[in-house]
């Protein structure tokens, strides 16, 4: 039988009396659990953070890419315990495929430059905007979409990549009013964390495992760390030692422990050197605890954050020299950041940065009768073929509807179409802002 939606009767399935023949369920208004809706307001700050991503990317030279929403599962599946992999959005097609919504950009881009191989002279500057997911349990929540803003350099294995993309977000920050008081970038490299852990011979392939864990500092206990890198084949005093690394905060320190020829220092020094050649040398500092979530990261990584510690990181990136080859093709030197649409907002709502966007429209034009609504939409053509933007009133209002809705998407001119003005050729013209009103010939309107 036809199961039927328990209408508080108390009683559904089979037994319960069937709906009314007209009587219509209705849905649920609001998006599904953990997403968003852009109604026209938020839409228009979304298209402002957008605008300002790309003209970043077009400041720095980067080209627009973009990729599906749905990849291969496979795409995504690392053993490294990442949360990103915990919480993978993924499901069986209808043609038995495992697939997945993607929970980040950087692997499609990968899949991407395999395709592309030798066809795309390197070095390659893409960027892309792009919605991403995760599948989490509604318990904590929290958001399962988000988007984000990816800019990556395939090609260049110098630290000169990483001092560029590290530009590139400082000048994103300035052009929407953040500064150096606002937000700091924590540097580091993973091959501090390599240097220490070849020390103690943990092998190569717990690497990225325990990249995943020590990037948990701070958000579990210290106990379910040190339980966890010992899972992942630590010693104790290699764990010990470990910590100690990762709390130091100066590269002069860093130095003393590791010595100055391991390639982490010389990395980590050209860049600090290039950040002051670019003039942002306030925005950065050295924490060797940053190491990133994602297991692929292979040198420096870094994470933009907010000074006052009350926000999530605000973005993060780093380079990924052996993500190519993860699947199947030829390693290239690689290195890029992921910047979200959510805490940026939280930030700027934080700093009263919020831009003030209002909807705004150049012209209304309403005929002022029936008969007139051809040469009202002819007004209109006229006006948008020379790039003017019209609200065309599109039924018979009287004015003072017409006046309210004027106010209401800020027009800027009203354009009145009467039967005798347009008997002459003419039309009326109101600047809403001065109230002043004249006739005008339609071919001279502009
Ligand atoms: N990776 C990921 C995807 C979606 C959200 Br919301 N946060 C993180």
């Amino acid at each position: 039988a036809q199961s039927h939606t328990d209408r508080g009767g108390g009683r559904t399935g089979a037994l319960a009396p069937p709906p009314f023949a007209d009587e219509v369920q209705k849905i649920d208004v609001n998006p599904p659990k953990g997403t968003r809706d852009f109604p026209p307001e938020d839409m228009r700050l979304r298209s402002w953070l957008f605008h300002n991503f790309r003209e970043v990317s077009r400041l720095f030279g980067f080209e627009e890419i973009d990729f599906p929403v749905l990849e291969s599962e496979a795409l995504f599946i690392r053993k490294a315990g990442e949360e990103i992999r915990d919480q993978l959005y993924c499901f069986e097609d209808r043609g038995n495929r495992r697939v997945a919504l993607r929970p980040e950009l950087t692997p499609s881009l990968a899949r991407l430059v395999i395709q592309k191989g030798k066809s795309a002279p390197l070095p390659l500057k893409w960027f892309a905007i792009g919605q991403c997911w995760r599948y989490e349990r509604m318990t904590r929540g929290r958001r399962r979409e988000h988007y984000q803003w990816n800019m990556d350099i395939i090609g260049v294995p110098e630290v000169t990549a990483e001092a560029e993309l590290l530009s590139s977000i400082i000048t994103f920050f300035k052009r929407i009013g953040v500064t150096a008081s606002d937000v700091g970038f924590k540097v580091s490299s993973r091959k501090v964390l390599q240097e220490v852990l070849r020390s103690y011979s943990v092998p190569e392939d717990s690497f990225g495992r325990v990249c995943v864990i020590i990037d948990k500092i701070g958000k579990i206990p210290v106990e379910d760390i040190k339980k966890d890198l010992k899972l992942a084949g630590m010693s104790k005093v290699a764990i010990e030692d470990l910590l100690q690394v990762l709390s130091i905060k100066s590269l002069e320190k860093l130095e003393e422990i590791l010595g100055d020829s391991g390639e982490a220092i010389s990395d980590l020094r050209q860049l600090f050197s290039l950040a002051e050649k670019f003039g942002y040398s306030e925005w950065i500092q050295f924490d060797a605890s940053v190491v990133r979530g994602l297991a692929y990261y292979t040198g420096i990584v870094f994470e933009g954050f907010d000074r006052e510690g009350k926000l999530r990181a605000i973005c993060g990136g780093g380079r990924y020299d052996k993500l190519l080859s993860t699947f199947g093709g030829d390693d290239l030197p690689a290195c890029g950041f992921g910047f979200g649409d959510a805490v940026i907002v939280e930030l700027l709502k934080e700093k009263g940065l919020l831009p003030k966007l209002d909807h705004q429209v150049e012209n209304i034009v309403c005929a002022l009768d029936g008969d007139l609504q051809g040469a009202a939409a002819a007004v209109a053509t006229i006006l948008r073929e020379k790039n003017q933007s019209v609200d065309l009133v599109l039924e018979s209002k009287p004015l003072k509807w017409v006046f309210k809705r004027a106010a209401r998407i800020n027009a800027q001119r009203l354009i009145l179409v009467g039967l005798d003005e347009w008997q002459k050729g003419m039309v009326s013209v109101k600047i809403l802002s001065s109230g002043e009103q004249y006739e005008v010939k339609l071919v001279e309107l502009e």
